[in-house]
This record gives structure tokens, sequence and C-alpha cells, in this order.
């Protein structure tokens, strides 16, 4: 088993990654918890209910089952008040303890309902797609939708424990797998440029699920995460580099509809976006940029994205939470590696999206480039 410890000023929690985690969730069961909500969906339960639940009920806790409706546009303020219904109607103490099995909006939706359930309870993450394996589950952010923006209503609230089990990922469908690989080369493009290159020569591997270069990934991607966390859980400063291809990817989130794109996906379109920006404003290598468009591609996420005109596309970005004094703030390159976080001039942003919007009917279609 691969241990990974995030360490932030609130308490330090370990990251457990090994195939059949699953059936060893007692583990990780505070000794005085009184009940164990396990919160997932109908999709992840049918496949891995009754062994999540089994492995907590050896904890010798009473186990209460909350299944939410499955996608992105149920993450908001409505599904998570079934957390508090089912919750508050079985009497749950400030000593229960949620279990988020599912992907990343499981995780987000059950961690703010533990963030704010009596004002704070402990919740365990145990992620199911390869996505919230190598990024959401890790660093305590919490989250719903609101019409208008992605995340817009959350909190900063660390669970106690993540409980990575590799073998899961077998049953995830190939969309949701390229979606998770764009937030693996994410890493590689914001920290370790030799993690990067890495990834490009294991893209067909890690696309094929293949057993030790997903586990290597899925590590790598968790100690580079924890090491970003552990220094600013906040996000006043480093952390906003996690952010690099998500001023496009929430903006084409919110414009399409929540759901008909992958965040993943987005965030793939949203770092070739970022990366043309880059080249503009912040001085990355043209052959930097055309490599990043070159592994999303090979990772089976778009690399246009949708027109959802410039004026809408400028709104949209405009309601980025790293927006400042009605500034926005990208996360740019000055080299494959590094980042950092910087205004643009509109030109430029006008420009990056002229290069990376799919308008004219001979350009590959957005979502064309999906199938
Ligand atoms: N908190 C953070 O730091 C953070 C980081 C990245 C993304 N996110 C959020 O995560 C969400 C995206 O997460 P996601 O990509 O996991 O999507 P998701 O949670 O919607 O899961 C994708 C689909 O896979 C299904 N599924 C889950 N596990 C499965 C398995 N093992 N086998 C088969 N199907 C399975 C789900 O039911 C769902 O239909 C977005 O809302 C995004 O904003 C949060
Ligand atoms: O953990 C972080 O910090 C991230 O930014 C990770 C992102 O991949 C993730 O999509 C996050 O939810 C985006 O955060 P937001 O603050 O822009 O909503
Ligand atoms: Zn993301």
């Amino acid at each position: 088993m691969k241990e990974v410890r995030v360490d932030t000023p609130g308490g330090s929690y370990p990251i457990r990654i090994a195939p059949g985690r699953l059936d060893r969730l007692a583990e990780s069961v505070p000794a005085d918890a009184t009940t164990l909500v396990l919160v997932t969906n109908p999709t992840v339960a049918a496949l891995y209910g009754k062994r999540a639940e089994a492995a907590l009920r050896a904890s010798g806790k009473p186990v209460l089952r909350v299944e939410l409706p499955d996608g992105e546009a149920y993450k908001d303020w409505q599904t998570l008040n079934l957390i508090f219904d089912a919750m508050l109607a079985h009497h749950c103490d400030r000593r229960a303890v949620i279990v988020a099995l599912g992907g990343g909006v499981i995780g987000d939706v059950a961690g703010f309902a533990a963030a704010v359930y009596m004002r704070g309870i402990r919740f365990i993450q145990v992620p199911t797609t390869l996505l919230a394996q190598v990024d959401s589950s890790v660093g305590g952010k919490t989250a719903v939708n609101h019409p208008s923006g992605k995340n817009m209503i959350g909190a900063f609230y660390q669970p106690i424990a993540v409980e990575i089990d590799t073998d899961v990922l077998n049953t995830l469908p190939a969309r949701e797998v390229s979606a998770g690989l764009a937030e693996v080369i994410k890493y590689g493009a914001i920290l370790d440029a030799a993690f990067f290159a890495w990834c490009e020569a294991e893209a067909g591997r890690l696309r094929a699920l293949e057993a030790d270069a997903l586990a290597a990934a899925i590590a790598r991607s968790c100690e580079l995460k924890a090491w970003v966390v552990s220094q600013d859980e906040r996000e006043t400063g480093l952390r906003a580099i996690l952010n690099f291809g998500h001023t496009f990817a929430h903006a084409i989130e919110a414009g399409v509809g929540f759901g008909a794109w992958l965040h993943g996906e987005a965030v793939g379109c949203g770092m070739v976006q970022a990366a043309e920006l880059s080249v503009l404003a912040a001085g990355l290598p043209r052959g930097d940029a055309d490599r990043i468009r070159a592994l999303v591609s090979a990772i089976g996420c778009p690399t246009y994205a949708p027109d959802l005109g410039t004026e809408r596309w400028f709104d949209l970005m405009q309601g980025d939470k790293k927006t400042e004094g009605g500034q926005i703030r990208f996360i740019l390159l000055p080299e494959l590696g590094r980042a950092v976080r910087t205004p643009a001039a509109a030109e430029q942003v006008r420009r990056a999206l002229d290069l990376t919007v799919a308008r004219q009917a001979g350009e590959p279609s957005a979502i064309a480039t999906l199938a």
C-alpha cells in the first residue's frame, strides 16, 4: 500500500492507495463514531454499495445509506438537502461520520454536507473515479454549483482520511477515464515537466487502465496535490496553480449547461486554451503549447472549445473565483512545469479564444472530438 499524507493547520490525514481498499474501510472509522452515513449514487451503489456497506459494518457501527441522483446537473443545493433530510430523520448526532463513495460530485457535495451539518462533522473520502482519486478527494475543496457558476457555494473542509481502491477503476467508462487523465496531466504541466513527459510516453497504457501505469499516475498526482495543499490549504497563493485551465473550463461547463461536458473534458480543453494564452502573455514556447494540445488529444479529451460568443465567454470568466477587483486572473505557464497567476490583456484573451473556439464549419467540432 502507498500512503501519502496531507498536513494542514487543522490536522493531518492519510491518503491510502492500493487495490482492495474498499474492503478495509473499517480501518478509517473513528472509534467514537455513532453512525456512518454512506453517501453515494445509484450507479456506484449498484457496483460497490454492498461491499462498502459490509466493510463499514465490520467496524461495529450502524450504516445509513443515502443515495443522491447521479450527475453534475444534480450538484446543487436541493441535492445537498437530501443528505440533511436523511440525517435529521435518523437523528444523526455530531459524532456521525459521512463516507463519500463515488466520483467528484459525490465527494464535493457530501464533503460540504459534513462541513455544515451541526456546524461540522467528520468525513471520509472513498473516491471511485480516476478524477476523484487524483484530485477532488484530496485537499478539502467542497461545494455545490449555482446556476451562474461552478462550485460557487462551498467550504474548505478536510476529510479525516482518503481511501483509494484502484481496482474500482476497472468499471469506469472510457470517457470518464479520459476526463480523469486531464487532471493528471495538469500536475505535470504546472509542477513537474518530467511527469508530463512520462504521461506523454504512457498515455496509451493509462487510457487502457494498465495497473502499474495507473497506480504510478495516481500516486504522483496525490503527492503533488498533497504538497501544494499542505503549503496553502485555503488558496491564498500557491494553491491557485491547481486551477490551471479552469477559468476556461468552468466557463465551458456553465456555458453549455452543467453535465453536457464532463469537468475533466472541460479542463483538458481549458488547458489547451490556457497554453495558447501562455504563449501570448507569459512567454511559453510555442512547442510546449503544442505538446499540451497533443497530449490532451492523446488522452481523449476535446481540444476545441464550444462557441459561446465572445461576450458570453468574458461574462462567464469574469465570475471566476480568482477574479479580483473585476480583473480576471489566469493561471499561465512561463514554461512547462512552472505556473504563475497573472492577469492578461483582453486583446490577448480574445486572441486565445480565436485560436481555440470551434467557429468555422471546417473546424473539428468540440463535441465531435469526443467520439
Ligand atoms: N474538490 C476538488 O478539489 C475537485 C477537483 C476536481 C474536480 N472536482 C469536481 O468533481 C466533479 C467531477 O468528478 P467526476 O469526474 O468524478 O464525475 P462524477 O462524480 O459525475 O462521476 C462520473 C460518473 O462516473 C460514475 N462512476 C463513479 N465511479 C464509478 C466506477 N468506479 N465505475 C463506473 N462508474 C462510476 C458516476 O456515477 C458518474 O456517473 C466536478 O463537479 C468537479 O467540479 C472537484
Ligand atoms: O484543489 C484545487 O485547489 C483545485 O483547484 C482543483 C481543481 O481541479 C478543481 O476542479 C476545483 O474544484 C476547482 O476549484 P474552484 O475553486 O475553481 O471551484
Ligand atoms: Zn478540476
